[in-house]
C-alpha cells in the first residue's frame, strides 16, 4: 500500500489546528486512510505532471498498477479525445482558482475510453508555492449508461422498441425544416391496425402484444432503412417518409396494407387476420407544423376506415371539416350520456297470424334539448367508433329491462323485450358481467329478454363469439341473429351457435311480391330456421301483401310500419293488439 501524507495549506492548517487536539501522526494516518480507501481514483503528480502516487481505486478504475504509472507523465494517460485548447483552459483555471472540475474522457489500460468527473487541485506549501497536483476522478460510465438507458426509455416504446410519440415529433420537426429548406416533399402515414381491438378483447392482452410485435416486424420489412417508423399508441403507427411524392407514398401505403393483410400466426397457434387502414398527409403542403400534419393524417385515416378499412386515403382540406364534426359529435354524445338524454322507443313484435303484439323491440333515440329527437343512424356510427356505445348501450339495456319489468308488473301481456347490441358492446370483455348485473338489479326474468346481434358481428371472430354467446346463454337470455341474410354466415357454424331466432333482413321483405329472388331467399331462410330449430321473425313489413306472403311461407312473427312505428314508452300500453294478462 502506498503511503501518502497530504500537505496542502488547508490540510496543514487543519493539521496544526488538529495538533492542539490530536497528535500529528493521527492526522497523517487519517489522510492515508482517505487516500487508500477512496472510491475515486486519486493521482498525485509533481508540478511537471509526473505521477508520484496513485491510490488503489486508480488501479481498479484504470487497470494500471502503481508501478506502471509512477514516474510517467500524466500526458501518457490521456484519452486523446480532447483538443489541446481544452487542456490549456483547464490548466489556466487551475492556475487562477487552484482547482478545476468537469467531465473528461479517460483511457483505461485496455484502451477503452470512459467518461469521468475530474477534480484537479493544486497543492501549495506554507509559502503558497505549488508543489503538487492532485487529480481525483469518479468513473461516470455507469451513470452515463443509466442516463442513456433512461433517455432511450423516455423516447422509445417498451413493447416494440420503436420511437415513441415524443421522439417522432422531434424527427418530424427536423424533417419539416429539411423539406422546407430543400424544397422537397415528405409524407406522414398514420396507420391503424384493423380489428386489432377484437384480438385484444377476445384473445387477451398477451396475444395483442404479440400481434403488435409481429406487425412491427412486418412494417419494418415494408419500409426503407431511412424511413422512420414510430408507435403512436395502442394499435397506431406512424411512418415518416422524406423525399417522396404522392405516388411514392401511395405505393408504400398499399405495400404496408398488403403485408398487414397477410395472416399472422400467433405462438399459441391462432391464425389471425387483421389488415390496416392508412391516412396520409404531405408536408410542407398540408402544413408545416408537426401536430397539424398528424391531425390531418388522422382525419384521412378516419376516411379510410369509413370507406371499409384495409385501404388508404389522402388528406384534403375538406376532411378537416369532417373531423371537426366528428369531434364535436363525440363531445356532444359524452354530454348527452351524462345528462341522460338517450331514450328508448318501442316497436311492437307481432304475430302475423293473429295480429297480437307479443313483444317489443327497444330502439334508441337521442332526445337533444335543442335539436329534438335524433335518429340512431345519425349518432350510432360515432358512438361505435369512439367506444361510447359501450356505456350508452349498457344504460339502454338497463332501461329496457326495468321498463319491461314494470309493464309486466302492470299486467301488459308482453313476453319479449328485444334489445339491439352493437358489435363493440358485444365484444367488450365485461358485457356478460354487465348483463348479469342488470338482470340482478331489475329482477327481470332472463327469458323475457332477447339480445339482437347482427349476423356480421357473430361471424367476425368465431372463437370469441362462441365464448361470449355461451356466457350470455348461461344467464338464460334469448339470442336473435339480426339482419339475417346480409352477412356471409357459414351455415355449419350457425348450426353450432346457441341462437334462438333469425330475423329476416328488411331488404328481402321490401321486395316481396315484386322480386321472385327475394321471395326465394325469404323462403330459404324460413326453411333454414326450421331445420336449425330456430324461430324466424321478419323485419320491415310495410304492406298487407308482404305479411300474407310471409305467413303463407311459414313465417309467423314480424314487425314493421304496417303494424306500428316505434313509439315512446308512454304510448306502449295503448298499442293496438297489445293485450292484458287476464
Ligand atoms: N346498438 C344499438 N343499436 C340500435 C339501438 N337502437 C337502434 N339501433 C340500431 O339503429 C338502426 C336504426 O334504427 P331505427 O332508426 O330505430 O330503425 C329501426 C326501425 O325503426 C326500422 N323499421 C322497423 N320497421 C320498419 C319498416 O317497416 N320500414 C322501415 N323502412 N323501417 C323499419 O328498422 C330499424 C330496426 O332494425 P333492426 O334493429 O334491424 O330490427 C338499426 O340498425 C338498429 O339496429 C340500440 O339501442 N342499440
Amino acid at each position: 500500500m502506498l503511503q501518502f501524507s497530504l500537505s496542502t495549506p488547508r490540510a496543514s492548517a487543519h493539521a496544526e489546528e488538529a495538533s492542539d487536539r490530536a497528535p500529528t501522526e493521527t492526522v497523517v494516518n487519517l489522510a492515508n486512510a482517505v487516500f487508500n480507501c477512496s472510491q475515486e481514483a486519486i493521482v498525485v503528480t509533481d508540478t511537471e505532471g509526473m505521477v508520484i502516487a496513485v491510490n488503489p481505486a486508480f488501479t481498479t478504475i484504470s487497470g494500471y498498477s502503481a508501478l506502471e504509472v509512477v514516474g510517467r507523465s500524466m500526458r501518457s494517460l490521456q484519452s486523446g479525445r480532447h483538443r489541446r485548447a481544452f487542456y490549456r483552459e483547464l490548466w489556466a483555471h487551475v492556475a487562477e482558482h487552484g482547482y478545476w472540475q468537469g467531465e473528461i474522457w479517460n483511457k483505461r489500460k485496455n484502451g477503452k475510453i470512459y467518461p469521468a468527473l475530474l477534480t484537479l487541485s493544486s497543492v501549495r506549501d506554507a509559502n503558497g508555492r505549488v508543489t503538487h497536483f492532485i487529480g481525483s476522478t469518479a468513473d461516470l460510465s455507469r451513470i452515463k449508461k443509466s442516463e442513456l438507458e433512461l433517455d432511450h426509455a423516455a423516447h422509445h416504446d417498451d413493447l416494440t422498441g420503436l420511437p415513441n410519440r415524443r421522439l417522432l415529433i422531434t424527427h418530424l420537426d427536423r424533417a419539416l425544416h429539411r423539406a422546407v429548406r430543400q424544397g422537397a416533399m415528405g409524407a406522414v402515414l398514420f396507420i391503424d391496425l384493423d380489428r386489432f381491438k377484437l384480438v385484444n378483447d377476445s384473445l387477451g392482452h398477451g396475444a395483442g402484444d404479440e400481434l403488435l410485435r409481429l406487425a412491427t416486424r412486418r412494417l419494418r420489412e415494408s419500409l426503407r432503412s431511412n424511413d422512420l417508423l414510430a408507435r403512436f399508441g395502442g394499435d397506431e403507427f406512424i411512418v415518416l417518409l422524406e423525399q417522396t411524392s404522392p405516388e411514392g407514398a401511395g405505393i408504400v401505403a398499399q405495400h404496408v396494407i398488403d403485408r398487414l393483410t397477410e395472416p399472422f400466426l400467433l405462438p399459441a397457434g391462432e391464425e389471425i387476420y387483421i389488415g390496416a387502414s392508412i391516412g396520409i398527409s404531405f408536408f410542407p403542403n398540408d402544413s408545416s407544423r408537426a401536430d397539424e400534419l398528424l391531425q390531418h393524417a388522422d382525419a384521412a385515416l378516419y376516411q379510410a376506415k369509413s370507406a371499409g378499412r384495409s385501404t388508404y386515403r389522402v388528406y384534403s382540406s375538406d376532411l378537416t371539416a369532417v373531423a371537426n364534426t366528428r369531434l364535436t359529435m363525440e363531445a356532444q354524445l359524452r354530454r348527452a350520456l351524462e345528462r341522460d338524454e338517450f331514450v328508448l322507443h318501442y316497436q311492437p313484435l307481432v304475430s302475423l297470424t293473429t295480429g297480437r303484439v307479443f313483444g317489443l323491440e327497444a330502439l334508441i333515440r337521442w332526445q337533444d334539448p335543442e335539436r329534438g329527437l335524433i335518429s340512431p343512424a345519425d349518432f350510432l356510427p360515432v358512438a361505435e367508433e369512439t367506444g361510447l356505445i359501450v356505456p350508452i348501450g349498457n344504460r339502454m339495456l338497463k332501461v329496457a329491462a326495468a321498463q319491461m319489468k314494470m309493464w309486466r308488473h302492470s299486467g301488459l301481456a308482453l313476453d319479449l323485450m328485444a334489445v339491439n347490441i352493437s358489435p363493440r358492446q358485444f365484444r367488450h370483455l365485461d358485457f356478460a358481467g354487465n348483463l348479469a348485473a342488470t338482470l340482478r338489479e331489475t329482477r327481470l326474468s332472463p327469458e323475457l329478454l332477447e339480445l339482437e346481434i347482427t349476423e356480421e358481428t357473430l361471424m367476425d371472430s368465431l372463437a370469441a363469439t362462441r365464448t361470449t354467446l355461451a356466457a350470455l346463454k348461461s344467464l338464460g337470455v334469448g339470442l336473435a341473429v339480426d339482419d339475417f341474410g346480409t352477412g356471409y354466415s357459414s351455415l355449419a357454424y350457425l348450426k353450432t351457435l346457441p341462437c334462438d331466432t333469425l330475423k329476416i333482413d328488411r331488404s328481402f321483405v321490401t321486395d316481396l311480391g315484386q322480386d321472385p329472388a327475394s321471395e326465394a331467399i325469404v323462403t330459404a331462410i324460413i326453411r333454414l330456421a326450421e331445420c336449425l330449430g330456430l324461430s324466424v321473425l321478419a323485419e320491415g313489413i310495410e304492406t298487407q301483401q308482404q305479411r300474407d306472403i310471409l305467413a303463407a311461407s311459414g313465417c309467423h312473427m314480424g314487425q314493421g310500419f304496417l303494424f306500428a312505428r316505434a313509439v315512446p314508452a308512454h304510448e306502449v300500453p295503448s298499442l293496438p293488439g297489445l293485450g292484458r294478462v287476464p
